[in-house]
C-alpha cells in the first residue's frame, strides 16, 4: 500500500528512512565542526571554515550515509552566520537526497515547544530538517506540538531516552521497574503505535540510545524491538562503541538501530576521499 503523502509531498520519516537504512546500510555520518577538526583540516574557525567543512563532509558521504547529523551546537557557536551556514547544509542535503537529522535537543514547556517545532520541523521553516533531536526532561507529553508537527509535515523525532555519556544514569536509570528511561521508550512506543508503519518499525518517533550503554537496556528492561520506530545509536568511534559490541548491546533491537559517529568519521579528512572511505569501513563493520 502506498505510504500517505504529507504536506511537502513526502512520505513519513519512518518509512523514508527504512528505505534509506534499506538501499544504504544503517549509518548516520554527524557533522560536528569542533573547532579542533577545523584546525587540522586547515580550516578557519569561523563560519566560511564551517561552510567547507560541511560541504566537504555532503559531498563524502553522499551515497554511503543513510542520514546527516549535524550538531546545532557547534553551528550556534558562530551566532546568526552560523546558523546561517546550518541552513545552508540543510538545503544541499535535501538537494542531495541526503536525510538529515538536526541534533538540537530541544525541549520545553508545551507553549515554547510549540515555536521549537516550527523551526525544526514546520513547512517552509530554513532550519527544518527531516527530523531533530528531543530532550523529554520536561515531561513526554511536554513534547506533544513537535509530535504533532512532525507527523504532519512528514518528518521525525528523536526523543532522549538512554543517553551514550556516562552521567545520563543519574537520571534515566532512576526508578527501579519504572525507570526514566522505560518510561520515554513506552511512551515513544504507544506514540508510533497510533500512527502507520510501526509493525515495521518505521515509525516516525525515534529514541536516542547510546552505542555505549553496555547492559543498561536489559537490566532497565526496555523493549526496544517492539518499539515501533528507529533508535539513534551514539557512541561509535570516538567514544569507545564498536560494531560488534553494538549487536550485542541491541540484540534484538539492532535492525532498528541507525548507529551515528561523528570524530572517528570526519578526523579523517579534509580529503573527501578519505572521509568517504573512512565512512565506508565504519559502514562495512556495522553491516558484519
Ligand atoms: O546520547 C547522546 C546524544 C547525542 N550525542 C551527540 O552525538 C554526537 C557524537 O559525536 P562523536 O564525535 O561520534 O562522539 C555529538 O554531536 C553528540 O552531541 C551523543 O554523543 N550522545
Amino acid at each position: 500500500m502506498p505510504e500517505p503523502q504529507q504536506p511537502g509531498g513526502r512520505a513519513p520519516f519512518g518509512a523514508r528512512l527504512a528505505a534509506a537504512v534499506g538501499r544504504l546500510g544503517p549509518l548516520c555520518v554527524g557533522i560536528d565542526p569542533h573547532p579542533a577538526l577545523l584546525a587540522s583540516w586547515g580550516l578557519s574557525d569561523d563560519a566560511e571554515g564551517l561552510r567547507r567543512f560541511s560541504a566537504t563532509v555532503l559531498a563524502a558521504v553522499a551515497g554511503v550515509a543513510a542520514a546527516l547529523k549535524p550538531q546545532v551546537a557547534l553551528y550556534e557557536r558562530h551566532g546568526s552566520a552560523g546558523i546561517a551556514a546550518l541552513e545552508d547544509l540543510l538545503a544541499d542535503a535535501r538537494e542531495a537526497g541526503l536525510l538529515t537529522i538536526a541534533d538540537a535537543k530541544r525541549g520545553d514547556i508545551g507553549s515554547t515547544m510549540a515555536a521549537y517545532a516550527q523551526a525544526w520541523l514546520g513547512e517552509g521553516s530554513p532550519l527544518a530538517a527531516d527530523a531533530v533531536t528531543l530532550s523529554p526532561y520536561l515531561g513526554f507529553e511536554s513534547l506533544r506540538p513537535a509530535l504533532d508537527v512532525a507527523a504532519e509535515t512528514g518528518r521525525g523525532v528523536f526523543v532522549l531516552a538512554l543517553t551514550s555519556n556516562p552521567e545520563g544514569a543519574s537520571v534515566q536509570h532512576v526508578g527501579g521497574d519504572a525507570s526514566v528511561a522505560r518510561r520515554v521508550v513506552e511512551a515513544a512506543t504507544a506514540e508510533n503505535r497510533r500512527y502507520s508503519g510501526a509493525d515495521r518499525g518505521e515509525g516516525s518517533v525515534g529514541l536516542v540510545v547510546g552505542a555505549t550503554v553496555g547492559d543498561a537496556i536489559a537490566r532497565l528492561g526496555l523493549d526496544l524491538a517492539a518499539m515501533g520506530g528507529p533508535i539513534l545509536a551514539p557512541g561509535l568511534g570516538a567514544q569507545g562503541a564498536t560494531a560488534a559490541a553494538m549487536r550485542e548491546t541491541f540484540a534484538a533491537a539492532y535492525p532498528r538501530v541507525l548507529a551515528t559517529s561523528s570524530r572517528d568519521i570526519l578526523r579523517a579528512g579534509p580529503d573527501e576521499r578519505e572521509v568517504r572511505a573512512s565512512a565506508e569501513r565504519t559502514l562495512e563493520g556495522l553491516r558484519g
